[in-house]
């Protein structure tokens, strides 16, 4: 069977050997499993750390959670109950349906509505599905936001929101370079006293020291690469993306993050969260990213 739904989990098998899991919880990916050219024995794309909880107790520490509807702690007055990253990466979501199961993808849709404990700290209508499809060389997600409101009223009852693709991508840290980000505005929220925006002199941005940096309108498709492998990313509709490692200063803080984690992945997490992303009553907006592997050592000249 290409997708298996098991008690709190869906695996989708790709006939060409890739593999993914996906938690009903937060909807978060927690595996991706591709081979590339010089390795055809599919392995591990993505980082979990060994001390992740995945029983729903809190947001898994790995893999791609789900940020919506606010990015970091909440700026908008819709969200001023919502913890950091939102409710969508701590809710538990329901299966949809298999939407696709060919040699092309196998394809899966979560979906979220409101309940009664989300209602108590968000209470705007919306309606997210989440769609998850794996190729043999890459692993897509979209989330689809829709504004339920049927209010007819002026100004419309909009529903304001960021969103963000919070992926954990397995790596050697210290060698990886992310390209292209130079000349962009980002905010470096490492430093406490003077965030920016502050102008990307890098041609490839590294990850050696603890790094939280928010670049705006950038190009939506990047490379993160290192000796001997790599990933592709591309995005549709989400303008930022947000470069995070903790490294051992902020990483050794960080109670579910196992030891030395912060050298195994760096996050690389496509989103819109600079301003909010705002839809009428009725209309639907679709954040996509695919995710790709690259199979030729494709080392940038620095
Ligand atoms: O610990 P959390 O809530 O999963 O957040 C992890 C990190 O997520 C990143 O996206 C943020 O830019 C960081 O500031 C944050 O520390």
């Amino acid at each position: 069977m290409p997708v298996e739904q098991t008690g709190d989990r869906i695996i989708l098998k790709h006939p060409k050997g890739s593999t993914a899991e996906n938690l009903l919880y937060g909807a978060t990916v927690i595996s991706w499993k591709a081979a590339d050219k010089r390795h055809p024995e599919p392995f591990e794309r993505l980082f979990v750390s060994s001390k992740a909880f995945l029983d729903g107790s809190k947001p898994v520490r790995g893999g791609i959670p789900v940020v919506f509807p606010c990015f970091g702690s909440p700026t908008h007055p819709d969200h001023s109950r919502l913890n950091q990253h939102g409710f969508a990466r701590s809710e538990v979501w329901k299966w949809d349906s298999v939407v696709m199961d060919n040699e092309a993808g196998v394809s899966v849709r979560l979906a979220l509505e409101p309940t009664a404990k989300i209602t108590a700290v968000y209470n705007k209508p919306f309606h997210l599905s989440y769609v998850v499809t794996l190729a043999e060389h890459q692993l897509s997600t979209d989330l689809h936001v829709k504004n339920t409101s049927t209010s007819q009223d002026f100004p419309p009852d909009f529903l304001e929101f960021q969103a963000l693709f919070h992926n954990y991508v397995r790596a050697p840290a210290s060698e990886v370079l992310i390209h292209p980000l130079q000349n962009l505005k980002y905010l470096d929220k490492t430093n406490p006293v003077f965030q920016g925006p502050k102008i990307e002199a890098r041609a490839g941005v590294d990850v050696r020291t603890y790094t939280d940096s928010v670049y705006e309108d950038a190009p939506q498709n990047y490379e993160v690469t290192w000796p001997g492998g790599g990933i592709a990313l591309r995005s549709v509709n989400l303008k930022d993306v947000v470069v995070w490692n903790p490294r051992a200063e902020a990483g050794s803080k960080i109670g579910d993050m196992e030891d030395g984690g912060w050298e195994r992945y760096v996050c690389l997490e496509p989103g819109f969260v600079r301003g909010f992303e705002k839809i009428e009553p009725g209309r639907t907006w679709i954040g996509q990213q695919v995710l790709s592997v690259i199979h030729e050592e494709r080392r940038m000249n620095l």
